[in-house]
C-alpha cells in the first residue's frame, strides 16, 4: 500500500465485478454495481496510473449493470476474463468459441436427467453458466452438476470455471491472472493493487504475486467464500467495503 499511497501514477488499480463492486443479488440479470461505486472509480482514477475491472461477465454486460462506468476517464474493461476489452468507448475480441453453443445446447437435456429443474442457466456467448444459488438446495445441486459439467465442458474443448454458486463453461487460455499480467506489462506499472471476492480472483492474486511488483490483494469479504480472504493482505466486508477503502484512498491521495 506504501507504493501506491508514495507513487500513485505508476499503480494500477484492479477490481472485480460481482461481489466486489456489485453485491451479490439471486438473479444475476439483477445485479447492479454499488451506487457509489462508479464515483470512487472516477476520483481514483484521476489519481492512479490506471484502473482496469477483470470479470467474468461479458463487457457489455457489465457496463449495462454498471451504467455509470462508461463516465469514469480511462477506464478500461477486461470482460470473459480477460478474452474482451472495452476501452474508450469500444470492444475488442477474437471470434467466439465454437463449443459453447454446441454446450449450451446441450445442457437442458443433461439437467433434466440430473432431475435439476431449479437450477439456471445464462448463456454469456462466449461462455454459458449454470446458477444454483436459487435452486432448493443450492450446494447440493453445486455438487451434483460439477462432474457432468466438467465432462461436457470437456467434450466441446472448453473449460470449467467453478465460482459463488454457479458452475461456468468456458474457453480455455485466459484466465483473470494472465489477463491482469499483460496489462501490468502494457502499462509499466510500478505498483498493484486487485481487489477480488470468488475462486476466479484468486488467479489474479497470484499475478500480483508474480508480478515482482509492490502489490496488495484485497478480499470483499463474505461468508460464502473463504479461500480468498485466507490469501489477501486485507479483507474488508462486501462491496460496501471495497467503496469505503477505495474511498479512503482517494482521500489519502488529495492529502498528499
Ligand atoms: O468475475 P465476476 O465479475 O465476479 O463474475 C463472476 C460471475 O458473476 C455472476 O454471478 C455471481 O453474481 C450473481 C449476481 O449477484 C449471483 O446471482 C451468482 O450467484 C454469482 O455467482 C455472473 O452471473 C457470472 O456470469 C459471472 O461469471
Amino acid at each position: 500500500m506504501e507504493a501506491i499511497l508514495k507513487d500513485p501514477s505508476g499503480a494500477v488499480i484492479g477490481l472485480d465485478f460481482d461481489g466486489t463492486l456489485s453485491p451479490i443479488v439471486p438473479d444475476p440479470a439483477s445485479a447492479k454495481i454499488h451506487p457509489a461505486a462508479p464515483d470512487v472509480l472516477a476520483e481514483l482514477g484521476a489519481h492512479v496510473g490506471a484502473v482496469v475491472i477483470v470479470t467474468g461477465r461479458p463487457v457489455a454486460t457489465a457496463l449495462e449493470l454498471g451504467p455509470g462506468l462508461t463516465g469514469v476517464p480511462g477506464l478500461v474493461v477486461l470482460g470473459h476474463y480477460g478474452f474482451e476489452r472495452w476501452e474508450d468507448g469500444r470492444v475488442s475480441a477474437p471470434p467466439p468459441p465454437p463449443g459453447v453453443p454446441r454446450a449450451a445446447a446441450e445442457l437442458p437435456l443433461l439437467l433434466d436427467s440430473l432431475g435439476l429443474h431449479d437450477v439456471s442457466i445464462e448463456d454469456k456467448g462466449r461462455a454459458v453458466a449454470v446458477h444454483t444459488r436459487r435452486a432448493p438446495d443450492p450446494e447440493g445441486a453445486f455438487a451434483a452438476l460439477r462432474e457432468p459439467l466438467a465432462a461436457l465442458a470437456a467434450k466441446h474443448g472448453l473449460v470449467i470455471e467453478p465460482g459463488r454458486m454457479v458452475l461456468e463453461l468456458r474457453p480455455p487460455g485466459m484466465d483473470k491472472g494472465h489477463a491482469l499480467g499483460l496489462f501490468l506489462a502494457e502499462r509499466d506499472a510500478r505498483s498493484v493493487m486487485f481487489v477480488g471476492d470468488d475462486l476466479g480472483d484468486l488467479a489474479a492474486f497470484d499475478a500480483v504475486r508474480a508480478s515482482g511488483l509492490p502489490g496488495v490483494t484485497v478480499c470483499s469479504g463474505s461468508a460464502e467464500v473463504t479461500a480468498l480472504a485466507e490469501r489477501a493482505d486485507i479483507v474488508v466486508d462486501g462491496p460496501d467495503g471495497v467503496v469505503a477503502l477505495l474511498r479512503e484512498l482517494t482521500t489519502a491521495f488529495s492529502r498528499s
